[in-house]
C-alpha cells in the first residue's frame, strides 16, 4: 500500500481548499499514510519546496479563507521536461502519489503526472463551478454566498436612487455565479456565457422595467469576460430612465471563511481521495453527484457535455 503521499493546492484559490488539504493530511494520517504539503502548486513540484504535514499542521485552518499550502500557475508544466524535473524531486522524497487541490487546468496536469508514474487524484476547488463532472466544486458555495450579501446591498442603495447596478461576478466562462446570485437575489437581468448578449435588447428590457413596471430599481448580473460593464453602465444612463452604475465584484469573491456546505463538501472529498490513492488508483478525480461522492477517470471528466442549464434560466426568468 502507498506509505507517502503529497497534496498540493493550483490554480485560482477557493475558500474550502484548507478544509480539503485538512482532510487529506488526517484522513491519510490516521491510516498510517505520511503526508507532504508541496507548496505553490506545480511550481513547488518542480522546485522542490516540500514539506511534512502533521495532524497539528492542519489545525485550526477548517474555516481558513486562502491555501495555506499557497497556489501558482505553472504554464511550463505542460513540458515533459518540466514534469520530469517534479517527478525527480517526488521520488528523492519517496512520494508515491500526489492529491490535487485545483480547476480543469490543475487535473491536466495530475493527468499527465499520472502517465508518468505518479498516482494523482484531483479534487475541485474552484469558485467557477465550471468542471463539469461535479454538481459542485469546493469554493462555489461560499463565492456564491459572497456576491449575493454584495448584491444584497447594492439593491439598497440602487433603489434609493432609482438605479440600474450592473454587477460583473467571476465565473471564468461558465455562468454559474451569475445564474445562481441572480436567482437567489431576485435580480432582473442575468447574462452570462450561456444567455448570450445583446446590448440593444437588454437596454429594451430596461426601459419597459422603468416605464411599464415601474421598478425604482434594476440589477443586472453579468459574467466576467462578456463586456465592458463600465462603459455599458454609460449606455444605461444615455438610453434608460435608470442611471447606471457597474460594480466589478473581482477578488473579494476568492476570499472569507468558507461556508459549512464547503467544508464539509471539501472533508467528504478529501476523504474519498485518499481511499482511492490507498486502493493503489490514480487519474480520477472526485465529484458529487446527487451528493453521493464519486470519482470520475480525469480523461472522461475533462471532456464531458454540461449539463444544461435552462431549467434554472427558465426559473430565473419566471421570476422576475
Ligand atoms: N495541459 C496541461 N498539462 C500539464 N499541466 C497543466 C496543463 N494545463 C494546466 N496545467 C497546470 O495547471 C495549472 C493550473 O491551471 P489553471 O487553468 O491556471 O487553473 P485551474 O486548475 O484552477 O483551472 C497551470 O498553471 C499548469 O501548471
Ligand atoms: O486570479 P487571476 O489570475 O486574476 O484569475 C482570475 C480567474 O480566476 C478565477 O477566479 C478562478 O479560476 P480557476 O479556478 O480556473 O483558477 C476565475 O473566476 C477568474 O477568471
Ligand atoms: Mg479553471
Amino acid at each position: 500500500m502507498v506509505k507517502r503521499i503529497g497534496v498540493l493546492t493550483s490554480g485560482g484559490d477557493a475558500p474550502g481548499m484548507n478544509a480539503a488539504i485538512r482532510a487529506v493530511t488526517r484522513v491519510a494520517l490516521n491510516s498510517g499514510i505520511e503526508v507532504f504539503g508541496i507548496y505553490d502548486g506545480y511550481k513547488g513540484m518542480v522546485e522542490g519546496y516540500i514539506e511534512p504535514l502533521t495532524k497539528a499542521s492542519v489545525g485550526e485552518i477548517v474555516d481558513r479563507g486562502g491555501t495555506i499550502l499557497g497556489s501558482a500557475r505553472l504554464p511550463e508544466f505542460k513540458d515533459v521536461e518540466v514534469r520530469a524535473k517534479a517527478v525527480t524531486q517526488l521520488k528523492k522524497r519517496g512520494i508515491e502519489a500526489v492529491v490535487v487541490i485545483g480547476g480543469d487546468g490543475s487535473y491536466r496536469g495530475a493527468l499527465a503526472l499520472t502517465e508518468m508514474g505518479i498516482n494523482c487524484i484531483g479534487i475541485p476547488g474552484t469558485i467557477d463551478n465550471d468542471i463539469v463532472c461535479t454538481d459542485f466544486t469546493i469554493g462555489f458555495d461560499t463565492a456564491l454566498t459572497t456576491v449575493v450579501e454584495a448584491i444584497d446591498k447594492l439593491r439598497d442603495t440602487s433603489n434609493s436612487h432609482h438605479r440600474c447596478s450592473i454587477v460583473e461576478v467571476m465565473g471564468n466562462r461558465c455562468g454559474d455565479l451569475a445564474l445562481w446570485s441572480g436567482i437567489a437575489c431576485g435580480a432582473e437581468i442575468v447574462i452570462t456565457s450561456d444567455t448570450g448578449f445583446e446590448e440593444s435588447e437588454v437596454l429594451e428590457r430596461l426601459r419597459d422595467l422603468d416605464l411599464i413596471k415601474k421598478k425604482r430599481h434594476a440589477i443586472v448580473v453579468i459574467s466576467e469576460k462578456i463586456t465592458d460593464v463600465h462603459q455599458f453602465a454609460k449606455k444605461v444612463s444615455l438610453n434608460t430612465g435608470f442611471s447606471g452604475r457597474a460594480t466589478i465584484l473581482g477578488h473579494v469573491q476568492r476570499g472569507g471563511a468558507p461556508t459549512p456546505s464547503d467544508r464539509i463538501l471539501a472533508s467528504r472529498m478529501g476523504e474519498k481521495a485518499v481511499d482511492l490513492l490507498m486502493q493503489g488508483i490514480g487519474g480520477q478525480c472526485i465529484s458529487i453527484r446527487e451528493n453521493q461522492i464519486v470519482s470520475v477517470p480525469i480523461e472522461e471528466a475533462l471532456v464531458m457535455p454540461r449539463t444544461s442549464r435552462k431549467p434554472l434560466q427558465n426559473l430565473f426568468e419566471r421570476l422576475v
